[in-house]
C-alpha cells in the first residue's frame, strides 16, 4: 500500500484468472519508475504494444504540514513521473503503428482535493494535464489518451468503504469503461471519466461567463477586479464549457476587442455632468502637429512682438534674424492644437461660455527649435476642485519632439463658473502653486498698451474662444465685450520679463489670471528678482486691478544628455532593437499556436523607413527583413514611434493591444501580439 512491500500475489492472481479464462497474459513484478523493465519484456514477448494503463498507485497520506520531502517524492514518482516515462516509450511503439490507447488512473482526490492528501492529489491531476496534451499530440497518429478517476474497491481503499457496498464497488464495476475506452471503435480522447459501481460519468472544465474588469484608458487595478470579483465567480448566468486552449485562448481576445474605451468609473454618478474618477482616468490619444517659423512668427506678433518696439524685437518676428526664436509661451499652442483636436474630456461636461482661464504653467524641457518641428501632444486631468459655486480642475499636456523627447509640458487650470457643487474634493494635489509677489516696489515695471484688435490676431495660434471676438458670445457669457485671452496677457508678461533678461532663456511659467482684460488697456508688468526666479504681477492700469497674479518665471535648461546629430541614430537603434526583441521571441514552436505572415511597417515622416516580416507559415517561425505579401500589417507611424521611443507605449502593447493601425486580420494580429508576450 506505501509502495514498500514485495508481494507479487496480486498480480499473480490477475494472470491466473485471465489465463482460466482462456487469455493470455504475463506477470510483471518490476517496480513501475523502472520502465525498460517494465515494457521490456512485453516487447520481447508480444511484439506489439497497443495498450497502455497507468494503473499503478501507492498512498502517502499525511496532512499537508506533515508532508516530508520522501512522502512527496515517491507519491509523484510511481503517479507522474513513471506515467510520462511509460507512456512517452509506448507512444514511440504506438505512434509508428498507428494504432495506442493510453489510460491514465487520475482520482477524485485530485479532481476536487482530499485532506492529508496533498501530494497523492496532486500528482493525480497533474495525470490529467498529461492526459489532455497525449490526447492533442497522439490525435493524428490514432494514439488516444484518456483519464479514469474509479471509485473502487482495492487495498488501498478497503478501509474507507462500508463493508455492505464492497461487492458493488470491486473493480468488475470499474474495468468495463476502461476496456471501453481502449477499444478500437471508440474514437473517445482527452476525456476524464468518473466510475464505479456500474456508474460512470464524463467530467469537463465549465467556465462562468467572465467579466471584464479593464479599459483601454488605463491600467485595471485590484480595486476593479474587487468591483467584479461577484461577476467573475457568477455561476448562475451562462456558463460555459471550454474544451480546449484554442476556445480559452479566444474568450481572452474576444474580451479585449469588446474592451470599453472609458471606464465605468466607480463611485461617479453616471448620469452627472461632473465624474471626477472617470474624468481622472482618462487617457488623452496623441495629437500631432507640425510647425513651421510662420507659427512661431504668428505667435510671437499676436502677444505683441513688433519691429518698432525699443528692445529689439526683431529676434521674435524674423525668421533670417541670427537669433530668430519663439517667445517660451509659445508651448501653449502644441496644447491647444490638442485641445482642438481631443474635444470634450470624459467625464468633464463643462458648459463652455463658463469657461475662464483659471492659471497657466508652463515649462520647457529643451528650447524650441525655432524652424519648425513635429510635436506630438498627450493630455490627462489633474486637480478637479469642488469651489463650492464654481469648478477648478487642471489638465496637464506633454508635447514631445519625434525623437521622443519632451519639450514643454503645459498645465491649465480651468475655472468654470457656477458648476461647483457636484460633491468633489477641494484638496488640490498637483496644481502648482502661485507665488505672492514681496511687499515692495518692484525691480522693474514695463508698460504696453494692448491693440484694440490684438485678439483677432492672438486667436491664430490656436485659441479660436468666442468669447474674446463675438460680442454676442461674449455677453451670453456675462461680458458687456469680448475679454482679451488670458494667454495673450500672459505672452506680452512673458516677452516683457524676457527682454529685460535677455541673458538666459526662461523655462518656466506660472500665473494665475485674477481679473479680465479687454483689448486697448494697458497692461503694467511688475518684475521682482528672487534668488533664481523672477516674481511677476500684471496690473491694469485702467482700473487699477492685478491681471496677473502670483507669476513667477525660472530661467535655464540642463545639460541635454544628448549630443547633437544623435537623433537620427537613436531611432534607428530603436528600430533595430525593436526587431531584435522580436526576432528573440518568435521561435519554431510558436509556429503551431498561430499560423501566418505577419509584416510590422515602421514609418518617418509618413514613408516607410523599414519593414520586417514575421512568418509563422513556413514551419520555421522566422523574422526576416523581406518585404513579401502579408496577412496583415502592422503600421507604426511617426507619433507611435516617438511614444515608443519615450517609453510612454509599451511597443509588444501597442502593437497589439489595438494601438496600432492594422491592416488586415486583426484576430490573427493580436493572436501573434499574445504568443509574443
Ligand atoms: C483644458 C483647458 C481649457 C482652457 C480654456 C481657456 C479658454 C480661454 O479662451 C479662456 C480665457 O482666456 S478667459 C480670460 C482669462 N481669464 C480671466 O479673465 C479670468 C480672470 N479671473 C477672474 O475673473 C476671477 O479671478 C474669477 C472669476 C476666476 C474668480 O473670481 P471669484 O469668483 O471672485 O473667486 P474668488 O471668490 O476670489 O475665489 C473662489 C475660489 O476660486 C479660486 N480662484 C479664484 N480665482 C482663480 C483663478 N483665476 N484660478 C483658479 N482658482 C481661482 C480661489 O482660490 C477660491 O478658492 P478657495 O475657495 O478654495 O479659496
Amino acid at each position: 500500500m506505501h509502495g514498500e512491500g514485495a508481494s507479487s500475489v496480486a498480480a499473480d492472481e490477475v494472470v491466473a484468472q485471465i489465463k482460466a479464462a482462456g487469455g493470455n497474459a504475463m506477470a510483471n513484478y518490476a517496480n513501475v519508475c523502472n520502465t525498460d523493465d517494465v515494457l521490456g519484456p512485453v516487447m520481447e514477448e508480444y511484439g506489439k504494444l497497443d495498450i497502455l494503463i497507468n494503473n499503478a498507485g501507492i498512498l502517502r497520506d499525511r496532512s499537508f504540514l506533515r508532508i516530508s520531502d520522501d512522502d512527496w517524492q515517491a507519491i509523484m514518482d510511481v503517479h507522474l513521473t513513471a506515467s510520462f516515462k511509460l507512456s512517452q516509450k509506448a507512444f514511440e511503439v504506438m505512434k509508428a503503428q498507428k494504432y495506442g490507447r493510453i489510460i491514465n488512473t487520475s482520482s477524485s482526490s485530485g479532481i476536487y482535493g482530499n485532506f492529508g492528501q496533498a501530494n497523492y492529489a496532486a500528482a493525480k491531476m497533474g495525470l490529467v494535464g498529461l492526459t489532455n496534451t497525449l490526447a492533442i499530440e497522439g490525435r493524428k497518429n490514432n494514439v488516444l489518451c484518456n483519464a479514469v478517476a474509479p471509485q473502487a474497491l482495492s487495498r488501498m481503499t478497503e478501509n474507507i468503504f462500508p463493508a455492505d457496498l464492497h461487492e458493488m464497488l470491486g473493480p468488475q464495476f470499474v474495468a468495463p469503461l476502461t476496456l471501453y475506452l481502449c477499444h478500437e471503435d471508440c474514437n473517445e480522447t482527452g476525456g476524464v471519466f468518473e466510475t464505479g459501481g456500474g456508474y460512470s460519468s464524463k467530467l469537463r472544465f465549465q467556465s462562468t461567463k467572465g467579466a471584464l474588469f479593464a479599459t483601454k484608458a488605463s491600467y485595471p487595478t485590484v480595486e476593479d477586479v474587487a468591483a467584479k470579483f461577484d461577476e467573475i465567480c457568477n455561476f448562475d448566468d451562462e456558463p460555459e464549457a471550454v474544451e480546449s486552449i484554442h476556445e480559452a485562448t479566444m474568450r481572452i481576445m474576444n474580451a479585449i476587442s469588446e474592451m470599453p474605451d472609458a471606464p465605468e468609473a466607480a463611485g461617479d454618478d453616471p448620469d452627472a455632468d461632473i465624474q471626477p474618477n472617470k474624468a481622472k482616468a482618462w487617457k488623452s490619444d496623441i495629437v500631432n502637429w507640425e510647425y513651421t517659423h510662420k507659427d512661431v512668427i504668428l505667435y510671437n506678433l499676436g502677444v505683441g512682438a513688433s519691429p518698432m518696439k525699443d528692445n529689439c524685437e526683431l529676434r521674435f518676428i524674423y525668421e533670417n534674424h541670427d537669433e530668430f526664436q519663439p517667445l517660451p509661451s509659445f508651448a501653449i499652442v502644441p496644447a491647444f492644437k490638442a485641445i482642438a483636436e481631443l474635444g470634450e474630456t470624459p467625464g468633464l461636461k463643462v458648459n463652455l461660455a463658463n469657461i475662464l482661464h483659471g492659471e497657466q504653467y508652463i515649462k520647457l524641457h529643451k528650447p524650441f527649435d525655432a524652424d519648425g518641428a513635429k510635436l506630438s501632444t498627450t493630455a490627462k486631468v489633474g486637480d478637479i476642485l469642488d469651489k463650492g459655486k464654481h469648478l477648478v480642475y487642471s489638465t496637464d499636456y506633454e508635447s514631445r519632439d519625434e525623437d521622443g523627447e519632451l519639450v514643454c509640458t503645459n498645465q491649465f487650470v480651468t475655472f468654470v463658473r457656477n458648476q461647483g457643487g457636484f460633491g468633489g474634493t477641494n484638496q488640490q494635489e498637483t496644481i502648482v502653486e502661485p507665488i505672492d509677489a514681496p511687499d515692495r516696489e518692484p525691480d522693474h515695471t514695463f508698460e504696453e498698451s494692448v491693440p484694440l484688435g490684438q485678439a483677432a490676431l492672438y486667436r491664430l495660434s490656436g485659441d479660436p474662444n468666442p468669447l474674446h471676438l463675438d460680442p454676442d458670445f461674449a455677453q451670453m457669457a456675462g461680458f458687456k465685450v469680448p475679454i482679451l485671452h488670458g494667454m495673450c496677457t500672459y505672452g506680452y508678461a512673458v516677452r516683457h520679463i524676457q527682454n529685460q533678461y535677455p541673458e538666459t532663456p526662461i523655462s518656466a511659467i506660472k500665473g494665475r489670471f485674477s481679473s479680465p482684460v479687454l483689448p486697448g488697456d494697458t497692461l503694467v508688468t511688475k518684475m521682482w528678482k528672487d534668488g533664481e526666479k523672477v516674481l511677476f504681477e500684471v496690473w491694469n492700469k485702467e482700473s487699477n486691478v492685478k491681471a496677473i497674479s502670483g507669476g513667477f518665471v525660472e530661467f535655464g535648461f540642463e545639460e541635454s544628455e544628448k549630443s547633437s546629430g544623435s537623433s537620427e541614430s537613436s531611432r534607428a537603434l530603436l528600430t533595430d532593437k525593436l526587431f531584435a526583441e522580436m526576432s528573440d521571441k518568435v521561435d519554431a514552436s510558436s509556429v503551431n499556436k498561430v499560423k501566418g505572415i505577419f509584416k510590422f511597417e515602421i514609418m518617418e515622416d509618413g514613408k516607410l523607413a523599414k519593414s520586417w516580416v514575421v512568418d509563422l507559415k513556413n514551419g520555421e517561425g522566422s523574422v526576416s527583413e523581406s518585404d513579401g505579401k502579408a496577412d496583415c500589417t502592422i503600421i507604426v507611424s511617426d507619433s507611435d514611434f516617438a511614444a515608443i521611443a519615450a517609453g510612454e507605449l509599451d511597443a509588444q502593447k501597442a502593437f497589439f493591444g489595438g494601438q496600432m493601425k492594422i491592416k488586415g486580420n486583426v484576430m490573427l494580429s493580436q493572436k501573434l501580439g499574445t504568443l509574443l508576450k
